[in-house]
């Protein structure tokens, strides 16, 4: 189905489709060629090229497309809570549940967001979930593909019940990479971070950069807006810039780990890593009627 509108410059595009369990999909596709998939299950962006047609998101080569799981690769949302650190379910319920598409979003404050291939999500808990987390939300969430392929997420998260709340949320983006020992991240340097391989216990980074030769999986706090992966294979470098998300979550199961994931090939931990903007070491608070907005932009450069 094609939901384009088109108002002088003014573009808002999405065509929907449905994958073979019968869940739609959402296509975004940019003027130069660049597109975005998303599927309403989970609100997870499952696919982003570029306008070469390149895929820059990493999908598992034993990923499950069936729900209930979230699939292994894309973008699955974290929320309302990050790994173990609560009651619910691994990574909280949000990206096991089925989302819609909301007609008739509010305004965002940023005009930006208007004039590209664009879409709204929206989410909220069914009864079920309330019994599991007894708070009250609407979790919207504008995915945006920009003129010059930039993919946008921007979480409105708000508080509908009568009493406060607290969440935790992360974009668990998995970026396609050439082989995980050519690449490296910049921009966490000096931060202290919480290491999930020794029982979250706190630690200062020391090199100049992060580079890869075994399991890592933690979560840096406090980092700048700007984080960069170079991978001198491929000759690229995506951008996470961020607002709302202080943290930075860096995961790669490396081998060992990956053979224990059912869902993840032996070797495909050499493709993927993943670099989250998170909201984590301080759960962000909500006043009834108050809403949270954050914003996550994915870019990606041709370096030499
Ligand atoms: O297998 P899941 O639930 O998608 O989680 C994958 C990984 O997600 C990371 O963000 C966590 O820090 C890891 O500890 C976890 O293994």
């Amino acid at each position: 189905m094609d939901h384009s509108s088109a108002d002088g410059e003014q573009t808002a595009a999405f065509e929907t489709i449905k994958d073979k369990n019968g869940i739609d999909q959402v296509i975004l596709r940019q003027a130069r060629g660049a597109s975005v998939r998303i599927s309403l299950h989970g609100g997870q962006v499952l696919s982003w090229k570029n306008d070469r047609g390149e895929e820059l998101l990493f999908t598992s080569s034993k990923a499950i497309f069936k729900p209930p799981t979230a699939v292994r690769g894309g973008i699955p949302i974290c929320f309302p809570q990050f790994g173990n650190r609560g009651s619910l379910e691994q990574h909280g319920f949000a990206r096991n549940r089925m989302w819609r598409i909301d007609d008739n979003p509010p305004p965002l404050q940023s005009s930006e967001m208007d004039t590209d291939a664009n879409v709204d999500l929206l989410f909220k808990p069914s009864d079920e979930d309330l019994k599991k987390w007894p708070h009250g939300f609407e979790f919207r969430l504008r995915v945006a593909l920009v003129t010059e392929g930039s993919l946008i997420l921007v979480p409105r998260i708000r508080n509908i019940n009568c009493k406060p709340f607290s969440f935790s949320i992360a974009f668990h983006t998995y970026l396609a990479i050439s082989d995980i020992s050519e690449v490296r991240v910049e921009g966490v340097e000096t931060l202290d971070y919480l290491d999930n391989l020794f029982d979250r216990e706190r630690f200062t980074e020391q090199g100049d950069a992060l580079t890869f030769e075994s399991e890592v999986d933690r979560v840096y706090l406090s980092s700048s807006d700007v984080v960069a992966v170079f991978d001198h294979q491929k000759k690229r470098t995506f951008l996470i810039k961020k607002e709302g998300l202080p943290d930075i979550v860096v995961w790669n199961p490396w081998d060992k780990k990956a053979k224990a994931i059912g869902d993840l090939g032996d070797e495909d931990y050499k493709h993927m890593l993943c670099v989250d903007g998170a909201a984590i070491e301080k759960p962000i608070t909500l006043k009834p009627g108050e809403e949270w907005t954050g914003r996550l932009e994915l870019t990606v450069l041709a370096s030499v």
